[in-house]
């Protein structure tokens, strides 16, 4: 988990800190600030967003405690709710991003809704058309501008699968 977890806030260009006695070596290879020692309090000092992924459960409700009391974001990787940060499935092209969260711990329902929406995503040529298309009629008259407009809307929208 703490892998996972790691390899997503890198991703979103955070610094990580790691903190286990034990940490597997694919996530001391990532470029992280490994620390092999167990949980104390005073790590969250400085922390903008934690994440309990230890495999003792009450180890995970303490620091989701500490955090939520000292006001850090956090995600309990046991029980999402005793946190306040969820992880979505994410579907991403070309910088377009659709993240899929149930609200719940139903990860294969946010799994499947992620692949089908990944099917839909444009791609980059798409996208560079109907950015032009958009600058182009924002530069016309009111009426036209209106008319283009609704006629990209309609070709996104058939694209993408959505209702017309
Ligand atoms: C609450 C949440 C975490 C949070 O946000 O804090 C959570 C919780 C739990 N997941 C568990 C298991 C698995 N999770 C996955 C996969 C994903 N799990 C993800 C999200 C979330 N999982 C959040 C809710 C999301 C939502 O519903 O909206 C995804 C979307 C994103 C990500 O994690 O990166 C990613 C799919 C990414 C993708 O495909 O895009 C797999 C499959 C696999 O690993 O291949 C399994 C094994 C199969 C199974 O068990 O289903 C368990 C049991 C643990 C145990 O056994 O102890 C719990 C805990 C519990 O249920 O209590
Ligand atoms: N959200 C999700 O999708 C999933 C959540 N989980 C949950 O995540 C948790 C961890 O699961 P895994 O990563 O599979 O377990 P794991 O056993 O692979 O890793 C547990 C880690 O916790 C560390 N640890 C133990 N005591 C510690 C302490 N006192 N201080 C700091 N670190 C300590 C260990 O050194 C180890 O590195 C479990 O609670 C499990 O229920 C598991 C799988 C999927």
């Amino acid at each position: 988990m703490a892998l996972r977890r790691a390899a997503t806030l890198l991703a979103a260009g955070l610094d990580v800190r790691v903190v286990a006695p034990a940490i597997l070596p694919e996530l001391a290879a990532l470029p992280v600030r490994a620390e092999r020692r167990p949980y104390a309090p005073a790590d969250l000092s400085g922390a903008r967003l934690v994440v309990a992924a230890t495999d003792d459960a009450a180890l995970n409700d303490a620091v989701a405690e500490q955090a939520r009391a000292a006001g850090v974001l956090v995600n309990h990787a046991g029980e999402a709710g005793r946190g306040t940060l969820r992880f979505p499935a994410v579907a991403e092209r070309a910088g377009v991003q659709v993240a899929v969260s149930t609200g719940r711990e139903l990860p294969m329902l946010a799994r499947a809704l992620r692949e089908s929406v990944q099917a839909r995503l444009p791609d980059e040529a798409e996208l560079r058309d109907w950015t032009a298309r958009r600058e182009a009629a924002l530069t016309l008259a009111v009426t036209e501008r209106a008319a283009a407009l609704r006629a990209l809307d309609a070709d996104i929208r058939r694209a993408v699968g959505g209702a017309a």
